[in-house]
């Protein structure tokens, strides 16, 4: 028998396959420090075979970060791995898609990056995350009032210099990124089912944090279920079931084959 909720259950056995989406950085590996701190990790690529190989499921990787850092940190074929929440794809056959024109995404943050980078000089505890497609600042760790304040302002210049009909500009905890509309893990979502739609599967999304609720919601309204990795309540209501970190997480996963129809 097997400790999932009972909804979940019930998904998971009505159908003999699965497709699963799963989030990166709060999902399957703790936070860190820093994003280049993470590497890739023997314990999430050898889950990630086992589940592809169980037959059963079909995997997708959905992160905000670009999809050459997944690629570093996943080096696992056959799975689908989407990078700036959706926006570039390499599927699972190894083609790769990219949904946007990328000469023309990148001028505008071009104009953005040097007045973030001006904006953050000489202050402690922020950094400027440059994915190409996009751009995070990350405040975690600066003073409370000082994060909160400086990240304000660069939502401000942000909002000054990049066109709102193509761009968003996207807040989060201690945390600030502008990016294309598109770079976002609700339309990332649709987009993937869109792309391969699913057939006698059911649906599972995983994900830890704000920009994660988009893809719930959608992968809600198709019939499927969201689960929350995550100690702490926050917008419960959204979530169908809740792990409270990534070794949870990886050990449930290991589950899932038996759990099928
Ligand atoms: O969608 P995800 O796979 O959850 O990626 C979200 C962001 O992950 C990275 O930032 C976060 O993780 C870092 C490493 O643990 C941490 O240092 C940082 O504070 C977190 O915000 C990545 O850097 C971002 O680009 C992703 O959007």
């Amino acid at each position: 028998m097997n400790n999932s909720d009972q909804k979940i259950q019930t998904l998971l056995s009505s159908q003999p396959r699965l497709r699963l989406f799963l989030d990166y950085d709060g999902t399957l590996a703790d936070f860190r420090d820093h994003p280049d701190q993470v590497e890739p990790l023997p314990e999430v690529i050898d889950l990630l075979k086992f589940l592809r190989n169980s037959g059963k499921i079909k995997l997708a990787v959905l992160s905000g970060r670009r999809l050459a850092h997944l690629q570093a940190l996943i080096p696992v074929n056959g799975i689908t791995l989407a990078g700036t929440y959706g926006l570039e794809i390499l599927k699972a056959d190894g083609s790769l898609h990219y949904r946007l024109d990328y000469n023309r995404v990148r001028p505008a943050l071009e104009v953005l990056k040097p007045i973030w980078i001006e904006l953050i000089k000489d202050k402690q505890g922020f950094f400027l995350e440059d994915k190409g497609w996009s751009l995070a600042l990350h405040a975690r760790f600066a003073e409370d009032v000082i994060a909160a304040n400086l990240l304000e302002k660069a939502q401000d210049q942000a909002a000054e210099t990049l066109d709102i009909k193509e761009f968003r500009v996207v807040p989060g905890h201690r945390f600030l990124e502008a990016g294309p509309l598109l770079a976002d893990k609700g339309e990332g979502m649709k987009y993937l089912l869109e792309i391969d739609p699913p057939e006698e599967e059911s649906l599972l999304y995983l994900g830890d944090d704000d920009k994660d609720e988009a893809a719930f919601r959608v992968i809600q309204s198709c019939g499927g279920a969201a689960i929350r990795v995550c100690s702490n309540v926050i917008n419960q209501a959204i979530e169908d079931w809740r792990l409270p970190n990534p070794q949870e997480t990886r050990l449930w996963l290991r589950s899932l084959p038996g759990q099928l129809a």
